[in-house]
């Protein structure tokens, strides 16, 4: 089986860009060790604190963010990282080629019921315009060099791509080693399942609320199917399931906190996913345009999702487009 390193070289992914995979994949072993050491390691449970969000920080939030923060910043290679959970970016070297956005742990309100979370990065390119601070992050996912997740279940994987399909890598225990698993991931373009919190339809729009009654009504309904739904309550793990067997993904906007109508962080969550899906040939949206299209003005900015297979997304936003994108 490949290793990670050698499987790079083949792709002639630039070095420098190596080195950055590489200390990735040193934090995922570091996190996924915590993790699998689980209440023993006395990391689970919640912190006094806030991030940014204004969301309660789990311990493993902070010390995954710690790890990654760490190490990336000991990368020459990396100019500057934004965090989730860190309120503005931090500075690397002056030299670096690459920025890195990630959600160190996504999937919190999993840690303590010991299921699936992830933490999911996106690597830019250094902007060569002049631009420092948080400016240099507001670039679209179009911009994106590298992106990917690891997902921490009852095998540790290292997805990503750098732009040449998707491969997943399963961290072997016993070298302690991600080797390469499969390769060339496609997402079927038709699907019967679908993922999304159902809990909160009726703060959806309208549009949102007539795709899901439909895809609910089943063979008898207009759709005339019957849909299966999952809902892992972390995006790493739905979307994980996405490209492995299809199926459609989405956290709309919705009513329930005007000043916060949006779930999902952009430069952390939506955009690396959305990366992968449309590599693996997906789609991804946020009801009204690519995802990777929209121009961020705020590095702990929002937007809605909706991805998956392909065809499905297409449908959902014929009912978008339908009720004039409301
Ligand atoms: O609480 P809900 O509505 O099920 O939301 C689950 C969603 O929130 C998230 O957990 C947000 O990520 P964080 O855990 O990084 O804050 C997503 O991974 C997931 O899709
Ligand atoms: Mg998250
Ligand atoms: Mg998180």
């Amino acid at each position: 089986m490949q290793r990670l390193i050698p499987t790079l070289r083949r792709d002639q992914v630039d070095e420098a860009l190596i080195s950055v995979i590489n200390t990735l994949q040193i934090c995922a072993k570091e996190i996924s060790y915590r993790l699998h050491q689980g209440e023993l390691a006395g990391v689970l449970g919640s912190t006094l604190d806030e991030n940014i969000q204004g969301e309660t920080q789990k311990k493993l939030d902070v010390l995954s963010n710690q790890l990654l923060k760490d190490i990336l910043l000991e990368c020459k290679h990396v100019r500057a990282i934004a965090s989730e959970e860190e309120d503005g970016i931090v500075d690397g070297d002056e030299s670096g080629d690459y920025l890195v956005a990630f959600d160190p742990l996504d999937g919190s309100s999993n840690i303590d019921i010991n299921s699936m979370v992830g933490t999911i990065f996106s690597v830019l390119p250094t902007p060569k315009d002049g631009r420092s601070g948080p400016d240099m992050f507001l670039q679209q996912g179009t911009q994106q060099v590298m992106a990917g997740y690891v997902v921490y279940g009852p095998s540790t994987m290292l997805v990503f791509s750098t732009g040449k399909g998707v491969k997943m890598f399963t961290l072997d225990q016993t070298v302690g080693e991600f080797l390469l698993t499969r390769s060339d991931i496609t997402i079927p373009a038709h699907t019967q399942e679908f993922a999304i919190n159902m809990s909160n339809q009726r703060h959806w729009s309208p549009a949102m609320q007539s795709y899901v009654t439909d895809l609910l009504a089943g063979k008898q309904g207009p759709r005339g199917k019957n849909f299966n739904m999952r809902w892992i309550a972390a995006m790493v793990a739905d979307v994980h399931r996405v490209l492995c067997r299809g199926g459609l993904f989405a956290y709309p906007w919705d009513s329930r906190k005007p000043d916060k109508p949006y779930k999902l962080r952009l430069l952390y969550e939506a955009n690396p996913m959305s990366y992968l899906i449309e590599q693996a040939g997906g789609k991804a949206t946020t009801g009204l345009e690519r995802i990777m299209a929209v121009q961020p003005t705020d590095i702990h900015q929002r937007v809605g999702v909706v991805l998956g297979s392909a065809d499905e997304v297409e449908t959902c936003l014929e009912y978008h487009t339908r009720s004039g994108n409301e």
